[in-house]
């Protein structure tokens, strides 16, 4: 298929983009975060585990205890999005396999004992496997909910392409009840995940629930689709999940096809009739349109080099305008969800040009707006942040690729307030972190600051701007984490962590 020139595909996303910007609601207020049971804000910093789900029988990811624990030691995140299949869960229509949720939550408490947060995600791609005979495309849907009539779905080179094929397209307009012929299936899926909820609304580990992975319309498309049936199912599926866990975060993504450019969704505002605030977050992803079309981060940030094999122009400079306009675009949305942001998934393949200054250009995009990030994902494919396992041995230890050191990095898991600013600066290693209390007795937990221990033995050197003998710095070595009490008598309080002296 001859593409047209990216730039000129870039442009029109630019246009297009910049026009719809233009008609959404002005810059938003400051970010809005996530709490813990400490009331704390947390940053979620971690990966999606695992693309490898998709496929595997029982619907399990290729991890082992040992990976968690590798993941922890390497890269010490705290948060990850873990996929579920449908199919796993409700094999028969009604019937829940209590098993597969077995699998789960033993997977959970991996997580749940290093003090990870996890974040349970209905994964699909194209529907899931029936759309074809071979069941080598798709994932997430069961059989009995996959009703193509027939239609053909020839699998295509380029994989997306498969979410055009009548087949395809029908079986999502029956689960959207475009064609008014299937509604059992979006009741069933609200009810699949009432019983998920039910399951593990007493699991302090786990965050919340992302309602669906990266919907896709059918021939429903843009604000009518977002607007229309897929707002249903949020709203259907928060009241489900509100009548047996009223504390989890419930986390609510746009179409994908578009918004994971950077275009503005049309999502509208989801009531949450918990007792308490909203625990609504918004979750979208990212793939710049010129990623998409196989461009790489290469080339240099002022225009020149060579993002792709001796062409023009950086692709850099386009990608880099995708995530300008994604971050615009987010935060509008955000703000009209009144939500938090989560980016649900962010990656590349490690090997590709630029890549890691792409993973750190998102990380930073991500502190800015006090968003926080997983990145997909968590496999051996080479997008992921192994390389493999070694060879042999009991251990069959992973052996870390160019990513980890990029996701080693300082964060602050949680932070004792209101938080007004995150920056890593990556040249000097040092992590700037300010917020203000709430001075509402919400807090009742220390700011806690993930430090690496490359370049920081012993947790490298903390400093505040609350006078001596006012505020207190615990390093827990094991955790590598600073634990920080600041003075409460003071508004607003800035860590800086640097490495040792
Ligand atoms: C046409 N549609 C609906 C479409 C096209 C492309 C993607 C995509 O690349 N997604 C990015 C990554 N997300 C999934 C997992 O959620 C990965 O398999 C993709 O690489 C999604 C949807």
């Amino acid at each position: 298929m001859k593409r047209p020139p990216w730039p000129v595909l870039a442009l029109v996303l630019v246009l297009v983009g910049g026009s719809l910007a233009v008609v959404t609601r002005p810059s938003p207020e400051g970010p809005r975060y996530i709490t813990d049971d400490q009331g704390r804000a947390i940053t979620l910093h971690g990966f999606n585990t695992a693309g490898s789900t998709k496929g595997d029988p029982d619907a399990m990811p290729w991890i082992e205890e040992q990976d968690v624990e590798s993941e922890y030691e390497q890269m010490g995140t705290n948060f990850v999005r873990f996929l579920l299949q449908w199919r796993a869960l409700e094999p028969e229509p009604g019937e829940y396999d209590e098993e597969y949720l077995d699998a789960v939550a033993e997977r959970v408490s991996w997580y749940a004992e290093r003090d990870y947060h996890v974040l349970l995600d209905m994964h699909q791609d194209l529907w899931g496997q029936g759309i074809t005979e071979a069941g080598r495309v798709g994932n997430g849907a069961p059989e009995w909910g996959t009703h193509t009539d027939g239609l053909p779905v020839e699998e295509q080179e380029q994989w997306e392409l498969v979410y055009l094929e009548p087949g395809t397209m029908r079986s999502f307009d029956h689960f959207w009840n475009t064609t008014g012929e299937h509604p059992e299936l979006m009741d069933h899926y609200v009810r699949a995940w009432r019983h998920v909820a039910d399951r593990f609304a007493d699991e302090p580990a786990v965050l919340g629930y992302d309602l669906m992975n990266e919907p896709w319309g059918g021939t429903l498309q843009g604000p009518d689709f977002e607007k229309g049936p897929l707002a249903e199912l949020y709203r259907r599926s928060i009241t489900a999940i509100r009548e047996v866990d009223n504390d989890s975060w419930i986390f609510v993504e746009p179409q994908a096809v578009g918004i994971n450019w950077g275009l503005p969704s049309a999502l509208p505002h989801l009531d949450d009739p918990r007792e308490g605030k909203p625990r609504i977050v918004y979750a979208p992803h990212i793939y710049p349109l010129p990623m998409d079309m196989g461009e790489s981060y290469g080339g240099d940030e002022n225009g020149g080099g060579d993002g792709r094999s001796g062409r023009g122009e950086s692709s850099r400079v386009w990608i880099d305008r995708s995530i300008s306009l994604w971050r615009r675009n987010v935060l509008a949305t955000a703000d009209r969800l009144e939500a938090p942001i989560v980016l649900g998934e962010f990656g590349l393949d490690t090997s590709s040009p630029g890549a890691m200054e792409y993973v750190e250009r998102m990380l930073a995009v991500t502190d800015e707006i006090g968003a926080g990030r997983a990145y997909w994902s968590n496999d051996l494919d080479g997008w992921g942040p192994w390389a493999g396992r070694a060879d042999g041995g009991e251990e069959r230890a992973v052996v870390p690729g160019p990513l980890v050191d990029v996701m080693n990095r300082p964060y602050p898991r949680a932070i004792a307030g209101e938080p007004l600013a995150v920056h890593y600066d990556r040249p000097t290693q040092t992590l700037t972190v300010s917020f203000a209390e709430k001075n509402d007795g919400s807090v009742t937990g220390p700011t806690e600051i993930y430090v690496p221990e490359g370049g920081f033995p012993g947790g490298g050197s903390i400093t505040s701007s609350d006078p001596e003998g006012s505020w207190s710095g615990e390093w827990d070595a094991d955790r590598r984490v600073w634990e920080v009490e600041s003075a409460p008598y003071l508004q607003e309080h800035e860590l800086v962590v640097s490495p040792a002296n």
